[in-house]
């Protein structure tokens, strides 16, 4: 039986709603529509969409949801799977399948002073930080839609300490590389895998404020780095107020860890980051399963949810040369298994992004490629 059809199937025993949502934007531009008060979940603002009818598929209902509320075709336009998310408002189960569609410029300027959709709703168009920041009430099960927006296109992964092993103080030539490379704002995933990590980062946040960084799930700031850092003007006060540590991250091997820990309940399970969202890797399609278990539970719970997936490598890497890329072709198959934001890794390159975006890549993340050459 297709994946498809046992959604279908799945969803037809459990009264369970499936819904498409088209997340449509033009840069930094979201639209949003509102529901109106007799509508389930009414007075609320909503992305397009609507329910998939069952001789449908997702991305068919997706083009026709939009196409009936806004008039906007956007079947040549790519589209991107931001994940899937089961919510239940006691009232209603929903499956909600969340796409991403950036409009063109035509597109946009055609559509940009329209007040009113095709079946008289208004329709807005919203600051992606005001939207963010939770100033247009969504239904419930969109905030877990509103994080997975946080995560950016491209993500830097910093090198081992162990590059940096011919200079006399490699933690020193560490910092200062990576000081200098680091693009402003960029999102980074720490990975200097040596004993000693923990100090390494935070200077390197303390150098670099302005950074977003993703960081191991067992690192955790104890009290006496907070209280160095209050000390430490050159930590700044964003470093305080907002909190650089965007994510903590599962390895692969710890995913599976997990996951056999939730399979079987007399072991023991690792305990995981209660306070921050989380990335997870993975290689395969066991553990594209293990990170769906984990992104469901972590929204059944209320904790911060799976932000995004590493699913490695795409292509051929000089820090792998022995491991066998996947391929875009199988990176493709695997991703669409994924119920959260997929983000490719693996011999790619930034301007690779709207061809990973095709594969189904919410974004894209690698090391040399992505930093600065300055
Ligand atoms: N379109 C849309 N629906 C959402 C969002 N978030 C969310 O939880 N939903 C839920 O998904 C379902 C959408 O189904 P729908 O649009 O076909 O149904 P409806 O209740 O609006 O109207 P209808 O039953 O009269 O067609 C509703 O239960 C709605 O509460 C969202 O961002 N956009």
């Amino acid at each position: 039986m297709s994946i498809k059809s046992e959604q279908q199937r799945v969803a037809a025993q459990t009264h369970i709603v499936n819904v498409a949502v088209a997340v449509i934007h033009y840069q930094e531009q979201y639209l949003l529509g509102f529901r109106s008060a007799k509508q389930h979940q009414g007075n609320r603002y909503e992305f397009v969409g609507g329910k998939i009818d069952a001789d449908e598929t997702d991305k068919q209902a997706l083009i026709r949801e939009v196409n009936e509320e806004t008039g906007i075709n956007i079947h040549d336009n790519t589209i991107v799977k931001l994940g899937r998310l089961h919510h239940d408002y006691s009232d209603k189960q929903v499956c909600l399948q969340v796409y991403k569609i950036e409009l063109t410029t035509r597109q946009y300027d055609q559509h940009k002073y329209c007040q009113y959709g095709l079946e008289g709703q208004a329709l807005t168009w919203a600051d992606k930080d005001e939207v963010l920041a939770g100033k247009y009430p969504l239904p419930a099960a969109n905030q877990t839609i509103l994080t997975w927006l946080r995560l950016p296109s491209l993500i830097t992964v910093t090198y081992a300490l162990s590059d940096f092993d011919q200079h006399t103080d490699p933690a020193a030539a560490w910092l200062a590389y990576h000081r200098q490379h680091l693009a402003a704002q960029a999102w980074v995933y720490v990975r200097i895998k040596a004993p000693d990590s923990k100090a390494i980062t935070k200077q390197l946040m303390q150098l670099r404020p302005d950074l977003q960084m993703i960081v191991p799930d067992d690192f955790t700031f104890d009290g006496s780095m907070l209280a160095e850092s209050l000390l430490d003007q050159t930590a700044s006060k964003s470093a305080l107020t907002e909190p650089q540590v965007v994510a903590t991250h599962l390895t692969h091997g710890d995913l599976m860890h997990w996951y056999a820990g939730a399979k079987d309940t007399s072991q023991k399970r690792p305990p995981l980051s209660s306070d921050q969202p989380i990335i997870v890797s993975c290689h395969d399609l066991d553990s594209i399963y293990a990170a769906n278990q984990l992104a469901a539970e972590r929204i059944q719970q209320g904790l911060p949810v799976v932000i995004g997936m590493f699913l490695s490598p795409v292509l051929a890497t000089q820090t792998h040369p022995d491991t066998v890329p996947l391929g875009w072709i199988q990176w493709s198959a695997l991703a669409a298994h994924a119920d959260i934001p997929v983000i490719g890794l693996g011999g790619l390159a930034p301007d690779l992004l709207q061809d990973a975006k095709v594969q189904g890549a919410a974004a894209i993340a690698g090391i040399r490629q992505f930093l600065q050459s300055h």
